[in-house]
């Protein structure tokens, strides 16, 4: 994996969040990168950054949150300190998000089929034709059956677990480089959670996009991750792959946190649950 291109390249990052405690770092100094094809996993307690961290590559910190140091690297390009104009460019068709509950994703009032159009040719698809034609390629890339139909249907009349991977592959349609997945499989039941996993992995056969994945579920990291940073506190405490990690960790940290994976009920490994 090695000979891959890098395509996000964090260094040294640091944030600083205001709150009624006053100004307090939520990140520090937090170094990975991750290459074409390859996801990177990262884990670690509620609070220690995780979001703060997938919020500032988007370019959407919120206004209480401020990013005091560090560079962000983009395929080569830098993306602390460009304009907000050149990061709404930027988001959907070099980076996209995939988020928790993939309702607040979608307008309830539109069909699936008109929100896929206006994103692809908000991002250069010409014809309202090329467009729905790069849409049922997308969705039928998440094994979703009878990708017409879903692109006349409303969001309401698709469960979780469907939208979920419509939306996984909405986030797919405009070849971002990077996907920023934070937290998809956590609203989701065992079986729904198997189906987005699985969309993940087809993601990852292309060996072309890179995905940053935060998910508290090492069960879902497990099956998708190559490598895993682990935060704590706004800190990278430890890294390497998941195998590593998983067998050989050196922070005390670490093995809780794998130790309280294995009490979980259901484990799954390339997508099925087993
Ligand atoms: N909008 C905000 N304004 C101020 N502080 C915030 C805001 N959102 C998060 N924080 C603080 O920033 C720090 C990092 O939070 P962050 O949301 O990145 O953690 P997380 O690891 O994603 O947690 P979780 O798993 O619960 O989502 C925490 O101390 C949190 O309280």
């Amino acid at each position: 994996m090695s000979d891959r291109q890098t395509v996000l390249d964090v260094r040294h990052l640091s944030i600083e969040v205001q709150s009624d405690r006053g100004q307090t770092k939520a990140v520090q100094d937090v170094t990975f990168r991750i290459r074409a094809g390859e996801v990177l996993g990262i884990v670690g307690e509620s609070g220690c950054g995780k979001s703060m961290t997938c919020l500032s590559i988007l370019g959407l910190l919120p206004p209480s949150a401020s990013l005091t140091y560090g560079s962000i690297r983009l395929g080569g390009r830098e993306l602390t300190g460009l304009a907000p104009r050149e990061m709404i460019r930027i988001r959907g068709s070099e980076v996209s998000l995939v988020v928790q509950n993939p309702m607040t994703a979608f307008n309830p009032l539109l069909t699936i089929g008109s929100q896929f159009i206006e994103t692809l040719r908000l991002h250069g698809f010409r014809s309202r034709k090329e467009a729905t034609e790069q849409a049922i390629r997308c969705l039928a890339r998440m094994n979703l059956k009878d990708p017409g139909r879903i692109l006349s249907q409303y969001p309401f009349e698709l469960s979780g677990g469907m939208l979920q991977r419509v939306m996984i592959g909405l986030s797919i349609s405009t070849n971002p480089a990077l996907l920023v997945a934070d937290e998809p499989t956590t609203a989701l039941d065992s079986m729904n959670r198997g189906g987005v996993i699985d969309a993940f992995h087809a993601i990852k056969a292309n060996r072309e996009t890179a995905i940053l994945l935060v998910s508290h579920d090492l069960n879902v990291i497990e099956a998708l991750a190559d490598a895993v940073v682990v935060m704590k506190k706004g800190r990278i405490i430890e890294s390497g792959t998941v195998e590593k990690l998983r067998d050989n960790p050196e922070q005390e940290y670490t093995k809780l946190l794998w130790e309280a994976r294995l009490t979980r009920s259901s484990r799954y490994q390339n997508g099925s649950r087993v």
